[in-house]
C-alpha cells in the first residue's frame, strides 16, 4: 500500500542529501528555470517573426533574435547540462550513502526483526525502495518542479500577451483537471494492488531460490509454479486494468488539448479581425498553451508519482528507525558478580510474543572449563536457551549470568567477545576459506588461522580445495559437505578463543567418519573452554559433565549420564531414540 508522505518526512528525506542540499536544489532550479525560459522565448520569436512577416517591420526582430540566442545558449547549452550533471552527482552519492547506512543499520537490528521479516521482502525494500528513492530525487521531483516553474511562466506571459486568449486556455485546463481527478483514485487503487502483488511474486521468487532442493525432493515445482503464474497474472490483470484506464483518460486528454487549440484559433482569427489582437500573439499562445494546461493536466499526476516514489523513501525511513538491539547494560544486574558459575540462568523465563511461556522458570549452571548438555524432545527450548545466553533476545524475568556477570550488564560487544557459536545450520560467506575462518578473529596470523584449520580437523580437505586457504567458498557453503561447513565453522570457533563455547547440534546428520572427526575438534576446544551444547547424540551425552533434560521450556531433569540413566523419567525413555 503506498502510503502518504507526510511533510516532516518529506523535509527527513531532503535531509539525507546533507550539506549538499543548496546545491542540489540551486542545479534542480536552474535545470527546470532553463527548460521554461526555453519555451517562452521560442513563443515570443514566434510572436515577432510572424507579426514582423505580416508588417514587413523586421528592424526589431533582429535584435530580439539575438538575444534570444545568447540567451539560449548560456541557459540551455551551458548552464542546463552543468546542473544537470551536478544534480545527478549528488543523488547519486546520496543514493550510495544512504544504501551503506541502511546496511549498516540493518546488521544492529535485533533478531527478532529478521525472525519476522522475511528476506525477500527485504530484499525488496532495500532495492526497489532506493530505486524509487533515486528516482524521487531525480526525474520525478524535477518533473514537478519543472511542470509548474513552466506552467506558471507560460500562463504568466499568455495573460500578458493576450489576457482573453489565456482565460479560455485555463478554463479548458481546469475542466482537464477535473477529468484526470475522476479517473486518479481508481488509478491509485490499481497502482496500490500491482504494488502488493509484485511484493508478493518476489517473495515466491527468493523462496524458490533458497529452498530449491526441498521443493525438487518434496516435487512441489508445479504447484509453486502455479503460485507463481496466479500471482503474476493478478499483476498482468491490473496492468491491463491501469493501461485502459489510462488509455480512456488520455484521448480525454487529447480531446480537451485539441479543442483548445481549435478555439485559440477560431477565437483568435475573429479577434484579428476586429482589430483586437495579431497573428503573432496567436501563435505565441497556442505554443505556451500545452505548458499551461500541463500545470492542470499533468502536476497533479506527476505529483502522485512523486509521491509514491517516495512512499520508498518512507519505507527506507523507518529501516533507519527501526531500533537497534538492546544494549543490555541497564544497570538492574550490574553489581551482581556470580563467583565460580561460568554460565548460569537464575529463574529465567522468557516468551516469543504469544500467551504462553516458551522458557519457564529456568535454572542451569556450568562451572569453569565443564561440558554441559541440553537433551529433549524437540520444541522445548534448547535453542532459544543457547539464543537468550547469545543476546539474541531480552530476559525479562530472572537473570543470565555470562562469565561470572549478569548479562544485563554487559554490552553486545563485550558478551559476544566472551561466546564462540557454532549453529545447527552454518553459514559460510561468500568469500575465502581463509576469511570465513578468520571472522573468528579478525586480528589472527595466517599461522593461527592454520592452526585453528588443523584443531578442527579441516586443514587436510581445505588444501585439497583447488586454491586451498583462498579458495572462494560459494556463498552459504554450497559446494562443501555439511560436515566440512562444521569443521570450518568450529576452525571459526577456534580462533575466537572465547571462554564459552555454544553448539547447536554440533554433529546432527552427519556421517560416522564426519562425527569423529568433529568429535576429535571438540574435545581440543573442550579442554579450556565451557561449553554447553544442544545433542542428541548418546556417544557425546555419555561423556559430558551435566546433563539437562528440557522438555516444554523447563528443567525435568538434570545430572550425570549415570545418574539419570539409573531414574525412570524422560531421559530414561529418550535414550532409545538416540544414535
Ligand atoms: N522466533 C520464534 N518465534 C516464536 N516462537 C518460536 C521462535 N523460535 C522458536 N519458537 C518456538 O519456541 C519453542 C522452542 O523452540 P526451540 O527451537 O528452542 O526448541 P528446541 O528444543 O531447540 O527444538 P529442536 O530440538 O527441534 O531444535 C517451539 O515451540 C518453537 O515453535
Amino acid at each position: 500500500m503506498i502510503k502518504k508522505l507526510r511533510i516532516d518526512q518529506f523535509i527527513r528525506v531532503m535531509r539525507l542529501i546533507e550539506d549538499k542540499f543548496f546545491i542540489y536544489v540551486l542545479s534542480l532550479f536552474i535545470s527546470t528555470f532553463s527548460l521554461a525560459m526555453y519555451e517562452i522565448i521560442n513563443s515570443l520569436i514566434n510572436k515577432e517573426l510572424l507579426n514582423a512577416a505580416v508588417t514587413q517591420h523586421y528592424d526589431l526582430v533582429y535584435k530580439i533574435i539575438i538575444f534570444a540566442v545568447i540567451t539560449f545558449i548560456i541557459l540551455n547549452v551551458v548552464f542546463d547540462p552543468v546542473a544537470r550533471y551536478i544534480n545527478r552527482k549528488i543523488i547519486r552519492k546520496t543514493i550510495f550513502h544512504i544504501r551503506v547506512n541502511v546496511f549498516r543499520h540493518l546488521m544492529d537490528y535485533p533478531m527478532t526483526y529478521f525472525k519476522a521479516n522475511h528476506s525477500g521482502d527485504l530484499l525488496s525494500k532495500v532495492n526497489n525502495d532506493l530505486n524509487q528513492l533515486e528516482g524521487a530525487y531525480g526525474d520525478n521531483i524535477h518533473r514537478v518542479i519543472s511542470t509548474l516553474i513552466q506552467g506558471i511562466g507560460a500562463t504568466i506571459t499568455m495573460f500578458l500577451l493576450d489576457w482573453r486568449l489565456a482565460c479560455m486556455t485555463i478554463g479548458l485546463g481546469i475542466i482537464s483537471m477535473v477529468v484526470n481527478m475522476a479517473y486518479a483514485k481508481p488509478l491509485g487503487r490499481i497502482s496500490d494492488k500491482i504494488q502488493k502483488y509484485t511484493g508478493t511474486s518476489t517473495q515466491y521468487f527468493t523462496d524458490i531460490l533458497s529452498g530449491i532442493s526441498i521443493i525438487k525432493i518434496c516435487n512441489i515445482q508445479k504447484i509453486l509454479t502455479n503460485k507463481y503464474y496466479e500471482v503474476n497474472k493478478d499483476i498482468t490483470d491490473e496492468e491491463m486494468k491501469k493501461t485502459a484506464l489510462n488509455a480512456q483518460n488520455n484521448s480525454l486528454n487529447f480531446l480537451i488539448s485539441f479543442l483548445n487549440i481549435i478555439g485559440i484559433l477560431c477565437i483568435g482569427v475573429i479577434m484579428f479581425n476586429y482589430g483586437l489582437t495579431d497573428i503573432g500573439t496567436i501563435m505565441a499562445i497556442i505554443t505556451l498553451q500545452n505548458s499551461s494546461n500541463n500545470l492542470f493536466l499533468r502536476l497533479g499526476g506527476f505529483f502522485s508519482s512523486l509521491q509514491s516514489s517516495l512512499s520508498g523513501a518512507v519505507r527506507i525511513l523507518e529501516l533507519l528507525d527501526n531500533k537497534k538491539e538492546p544494549q543490555m547494560k541497564s544497570g538492574i544486574g550490574e553489581p551482581s558478580i556470580y563467583r565460580n558459575d561460568i554460565v548460569a540462568f537464575k529463574n529465567v523465563s522468557f516468551r516469543y510474543g504469544g500467551k504462553n511461556d516458551t522458557i519457564k522458570n529456568i535454572n542451569i549452571h556450568a562451572r569453569k572449563n565443564e561440558t554441559v548438555a541440553l537433551v529433549g524432545p524437540s520444541g522445548g527450548g534448547k535453542s532459544t536457551i543457547l539464543e537468550l545466553m547469545l543476546g539474541f533476545y531480552t530476559v525479562e524475568y530472572g537473570d543470565i549470568i555470562i562469565n561470572e556477570k549478569s548479562i544485563k550488564s554487559k554490552s553486545m560487544t563485550e558478551l559476544r567477545n566472551e561466546i564462540a557459536y557454532v549453529p545447527q545450520n552454518v553459514h559460510l560467506f561468500g568469500t575465502t576459506v581463509e576469511e570465513n575462518i578468520r571472522y573468528g578473529n579478525l586480528a589472527a596470523h595466517d599461522q593461527e588461522v592454520i592452526r585453528a584449520a588443523k584443531a578442527a580437523n579441516a586443514h587436510d580437505f581445505i588444501m585439497a580445495l583447488p586454491k586451498g586457504y583462498q579458495t572462494i567458498i560459494e556463498q552459504g557453503g554450497e559446494g562443501l559437505s555439511g560436515g566440512q561447513k562444521q569443521r570450518i565453522a568450529i576452525a571459526r570457533a577456534f580462533l575466537k578463543d572465547a571462554p564459552i563455547l555454544l553448539l547447536d547440534e554440533p554433529t546432527s546428520s552427519l556421517d560416522t567418519m564426519s562425527e569423529g572427526l568433529i568429535q576429535q575438534a571438540l574435545e581440543r576446544l573442550a579442554t579450556e573452554r565451557t561449553i554447553i551444547m544442544n545433542t542428541h547424540r548418546l556417544s557425546t551425552i555419555q561423556k559430558v559433565d551435566r546433563i539437562y533434560v528440557i522438555n516444554q521450556g523447563e528443567v525435568v531433569e538434570a545430572g550425570h549420564y549415570n545418574e539419570l540413566i539409573n531414574q525412570s523419567g524422560l531421559f530414561n525413555k529418550l535414550i532409545y531414540t538416540m544414535l
